[in-house]
């Protein structure tokens, strides 16, 4: 069997009396789509959070390419390979989308601070953030500061931040949320040529788009993996129709 990209194992975490996060184990293999779904408040983002570094496990191991990193910063797992999307627009406004992706870059490169502010014009910071911006159909937009893009340009924006940092592993938090039909149309289908490329850990509240996208798909509910595995079987689980899909008909 193939070594997984990032595995959790039985991984805890409660805030107070609540158990946001019950034993939770799963891994992610290399160019595979595994999409994470529950109902709200089943703890995803928890979960994310303590993927990316934001939040510390009370117990249980994360591993990614083969090595303990559950005590690592976010920016230490970010150097290793570990790339996040946020539920939340993370990208600067006032910037062009080049120079935010620039960003991006210069911050796995670790050049020195002073460096921002010829971010634009530096080739090595900007080859790379380009070459990501093509990835997913931005390039055009290159010079446009990123407070007037679209929502979808931004999630595509975030997306490229991600790809700059040439990740092994990619996580995706709801990148389709507050995204109009058409803009989620496209984003699904810039997800779609990314699959087989990179691992990708996808939360998602659009079932149409997870069904289409995933390999895999785990489903949380009150903290606790209640089945994983192909979408078929999944979808087909009298367990999961019942706590979850149950409404989706
Ligand atoms: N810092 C915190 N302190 C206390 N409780 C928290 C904290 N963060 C999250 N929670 C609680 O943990 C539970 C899981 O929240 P989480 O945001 O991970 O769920 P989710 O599955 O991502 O939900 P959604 O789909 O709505 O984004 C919720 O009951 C939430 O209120």
């Amino acid at each position: 069997m193939t070594e997984p990209v990032l595995a959790l194992d039985s991984v805890r975490k409660s805030f107070g009396a609540l158990k946001v996060t019950d034993d939770v184990s799963l891994s992610l293999a290399p160019g595979e789509l595994h999409a994470l779904i529950g109902p709200n408040g089943a703890g995803k983002t928890t979960l994310v959070h303590q993927i990316s570094g934001m939040l510390k496990p009370d117990s249980g191991a994360i591993r990614f390419r083969g090595e303990d990193i559950t005590a690592l910063t976010p920016e230490k797992r970010a150097r290793r390979g570990l790339a996040r999307t946020f539920q939340i627009t993370s990208t600067i406004a006032s910037l062009s989308v080049l120079e935010n992706v620039a960003l991006g870059v210069q911050a796995k490169a670790a050049h020195p601070l002073s460096l921002f502010r010829n971010a634009a014009s530096d080739a090595a910071l900007n080859r790379p953030a380009l070459a990501a911006l093509e990835a997913v159909g931005l390039a055009d937009r290159a010079d446009v500061p990123a407070g007037r893009l679209s929502h979808g340009e931004k999630r595509a924006l975030e997306l490229a931040m991600a790809l700059a940092l040439e990740p092994a592993a990619i996580l995706l938090d709801e990148p389709l949320a507050g995204v109009g039909r058409e803009e989620g149309e496209r984003l699904i289908e810039l997800l779609s040529s990314l699959k087989g490329r990179y691992a990708m850990l996808l939360v998602e509240h659009d079932m149409a788009a997870v069904f289409a996208l995933a390999d895999k798909v785990s489903v949380l509910v009150y903290g606790r993996v209640i089945a994983s595995g192909d979408p078929v079987s999944v979808r087909a689980d009298a367990g999961v129709r019942e706590a979850y899909l149950g409404e989706e008909g």
